[in-house]
């Protein structure tokens, strides 16, 4: 569905205002996506992950420069076809809720990205409700303006525009930030069920015990470059099916794998926890 073969991102930064110097945001990344993949990609701030996001969507801010290639669907995904597939073939849930206009309700935004996928208007508006009590907004939040939704109802009105959209690459830039377990758990659960009906998901999170419960595979970034991809279920006991130690201090840092960095304190009766 996508692949990235090493791209390298530069974006200018002005140190004084007549000197621009150029800041290596992303750096020899590699990693593919798969329909009805959640592929995971997990790193501290800064790692580069909503800048990775942009240069899929083709939404780069002014003056970057981008080597590398990407292809969608085995095709050379170009600006123009990046300008052409947005908001069709690719969805971006944006990491900031700003991304929802303040002046208009839930339902109409929705419609609005079910019409900029081509469907007429009185389609685009019954869908707009269908997906909104899909993600279970019900009538009164589907008339809602956004600073009268919660963070997790944000999340799933960004969700439910993504599904109407009918984009076959969902990216879903830090969904989970903010919301309490069981709204999370509905935004995760919004995300695996697009991914059941053969989307291809890249989930961004900071957070890797929100990523592992549904993702099939992880990419790990840090400081701009992927530093592996690997299966899920490689996260489990001491980390031994880690190739990096990055990821294996990551999988380490946990809560429940805290003790089980230094196994030989353990003694045979404790739980192994992961
Ligand atoms: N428009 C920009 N111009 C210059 N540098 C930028 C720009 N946007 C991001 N950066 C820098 O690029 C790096 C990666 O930023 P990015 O937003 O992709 O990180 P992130 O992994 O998404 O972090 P977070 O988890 O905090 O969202 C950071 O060091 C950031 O300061
Ligand atoms: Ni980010």
């Amino acid at each position: 569905m996508l692949q990235i073969n090493q791209l390298n991102l530069q974006l200018p930064h002005y140190r004084k205002w007549w000197r621009r110097e150029w800041a290596t945001c992303i750096e020899d990344v590699t990693f593919d996506v798969q329909p009805a993949e959640i592929h995971a990609v997990i790193g501290a701030s800064g790692a580069g992950k909503s800048l990775l996001a942009s240069t899929i969507m083709g939404l780069l801010p002014e003056g970057a420069k981008a080597t590398g290639q990407l292809y969608f669907d085995g095709n050379l995904l170009t600006s123009e076809h990046q300008q052409r597939l947005r908001g069709h073939q690719l969805a971006l849930i944006p990491q900031s809720l700003n991304a929802l206009d303040p002046l208009v309700r839930s339902q109409r935004q929705v419609s609005w990205a079910a019409r900029r996928a081509g469907n007429p208007h009185t389609v685009a508006w019954q869908l707009a409700r269908e997906a909104l009590s899909h993600y279970q907004l019900d009538r009164d939040a589907q008339r809602r303006y956004p600073h009268e939704l919660s963070g997790g109802m944000a999340r799933r009105v960004l969700t439910a525009m993504a599904h109407v959209s009918r984009a076959n690459l969902i990216i879903a830039d830090e969904p989970s930030v903010g919301l309490d377990p069981q709204q999370r758990n509905r935004v995760l659960a919004a995300l695996k069920a697009l991914a059941l009906e053969g989307k291809a998901v890249i989930l961004i999170t900071h957070d890797l015990r929100h990523a592992l419960p549904i993702a099939d595979r992880v990419t790990i970034m840090r400081q701009g470059r992927s530093v592996e991809t690997t299966q899920a279920s490689a996260f489990q006991g001491q980390g031994e099916q880690l190739q990096s130690t990055y990821a294996r201090a990551l999988w380490h840092a946990l809560p429940n794998n805290a003790f089980s960095t230094s196994p030989t304190r353990l003694s045979s009766k404790e739980p192994t926890l992961a």
